[in-house]
């Protein structure tokens, strides 16, 4: 398994496409059993041509459809299921899915889809069933060595793990099945640099199906999640705070999924010494005190892990990089600091107890010993995914 945190010398531009206020839910479905529970998944499938829609202002018009029609979770779920081979037969009519959204009701574990320029779709998730059953069937053939490990002996002694803050649960949701397939993860700060990095992504792999060539937002807040074939992407926010609370949540989907092979990349903006849109490879995260280490107090006790990357992924990132020709590249390492104002030497913040000749000083010595690069993440990213195999 590979990891590398890569660092991009310049700014991103984000642009996040506009939505409508509008959902337009599906019109009054039949009931449960008239649409999927207990029928074969196929003639769902096949019934998605003649499904028809209805205006509405109010998205929670379908919740309120949903809730009134399916008393019991599980009875949603397989709805759920149904809906989602009627939504890859829809997609196949329409234009493309545009943007998801969680339901209010978060018991009911229900999206609403917006498909571009048309009618909107619910599901649970967005695999349909012959493709996760096949893909649970291939998972199971995978063998153990490459998954994604956990130091934590508590976890396979639950019954559910509920990922909090990207509102999933393994007891209501099948990860191997919406997540199994995961084999590269990019994690970002923003939520809009993260959506665009992604469309990229999307357009680059070129899918031919237009519900698979369009990024999937599984949750938006606090987190954003999007996927895309084989490429899962999140965002951190700002932080060691914030990024190690995603990164135990991302690293236990992964692990419920049974992704194996997994290759986490951090992409994020920065560069000390450097050309503007210079692209930095870090092979090592380094503390505030220069030490390829992250510490971190444990009940009262400091617990010290390794920070290094992936060393195979470096040349063959540099690789990548001589082949685009596009920008120049440097491996170095990558300093982490706490406070990006004081922590870093910026001279605007509320407190400043330095000078300009102080920070060049200390931004030079940095330099000097390898640093290319500062970071507020990189240490906890690095500690974190070196101990899960990543
Ligand atoms: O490069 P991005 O993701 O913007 O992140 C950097 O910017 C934030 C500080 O403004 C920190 O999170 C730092 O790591
Ligand atoms: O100076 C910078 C730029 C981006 N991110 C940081 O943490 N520091």
């Amino acid at each position: 398994m590979i990891l590398c945190l890569a660092a991009i010398a310049m700014s991103c531009e984000c642009s996040l496409e506009e939505t409508s206020d509008y959902f337009i839910p599906m019109k009054t479905r039949k009931s449960p059993d008239e649409c999927g529970v207990g029928a074969d998944w196929n003639s769902v499938a096949c019934d998605a041509g003649d499904l028809s829609f209805e205006l509405s202002e109010e998205a929670a018009l379908i919740s309120r459809t949903c809730e009134e029609q399916i008393p019991a979770l599980q009875p949603l779920k397989k709805l759920a299921q149904a809906l989602d081979l009627a939504l890859a037969a829809a997609v196949e009519l329409l234009v493309g899915l545009q943007e998801v959204t969680r339901s209010p009701h978060d018991h009911l574990d229900l999206q609403l889809f917006k498909v571009r320029d048309g009618p909107t779709l619910c599901s649970c998730h967005t695999e349909n069933m012959v493709t996760a059953e096949a893909r649970a069937k291939e998972l199971k053939n995978y063998p153990n060595d490459c998954l994604v490990q956990l130091s934590n002996p508590n976890i396979v002694t639950m019954k559910e793990d509920v990922l909090y803050d990207f509102s999933l649960s393994t007891s209501t949701l099948e990860f191997p099945a919406m997540f199994g397939d995961v084999k590269f993860v990019s994690v970002l700060g923003s939520h809009s640099r993260m959506n665009s990095f992604i469309k990229y992504v999307a357009v680059e792999l070129a899918f031919g199906h237009p519900g698979m060539s369009t990024p999937t937002s599984v949750y938006d807040c606090p987190h954003a999640m999007y996927k895309v074939g084989p490429v899962l992407s999140m965002s951190h926010g700002m932080g060691i705070p914030s990024i190690a609370i995603m990164l135990h949540e991302l690293i236990k989907l992964l692990y419920h999924a049974r992704c194996s092979k997994v290759t986490i990349v951090h992409i994020s903006t920065s560069g000390i010494g450097l050309e503007s849109g210079s692209v930095v490879i870090n092979w090592q995260a380094v503390g505030a005190c220069l030490k390829v280490e992250f510490q971190q107090l444990v009940l009262e006790k400091w617990v010290v892990q390794s920070t290094d990357l992936d060393e195979q992924l470096v040349p063959e990132l540099l690789q990548c990089s001589a082949d685009l020709s596009e920008f120049t590249t440097v491996v170095g390492h990558t300093m982490c600091t706490l406070d990006f104002y004081e922590g870093q030497g910026h001279l605007d913040g509320v407190l400043c107890f330095y000078t300009e000749k102080d920070k060049q000083a200390y931004l030079k010595a940095a330099h000097t010993s390898g640093i290319s690069n500062i970071k507020m993440e990189s240490s906890v990213f690095a500690a974190m995914c070196n101990t899960c195999g990543l």
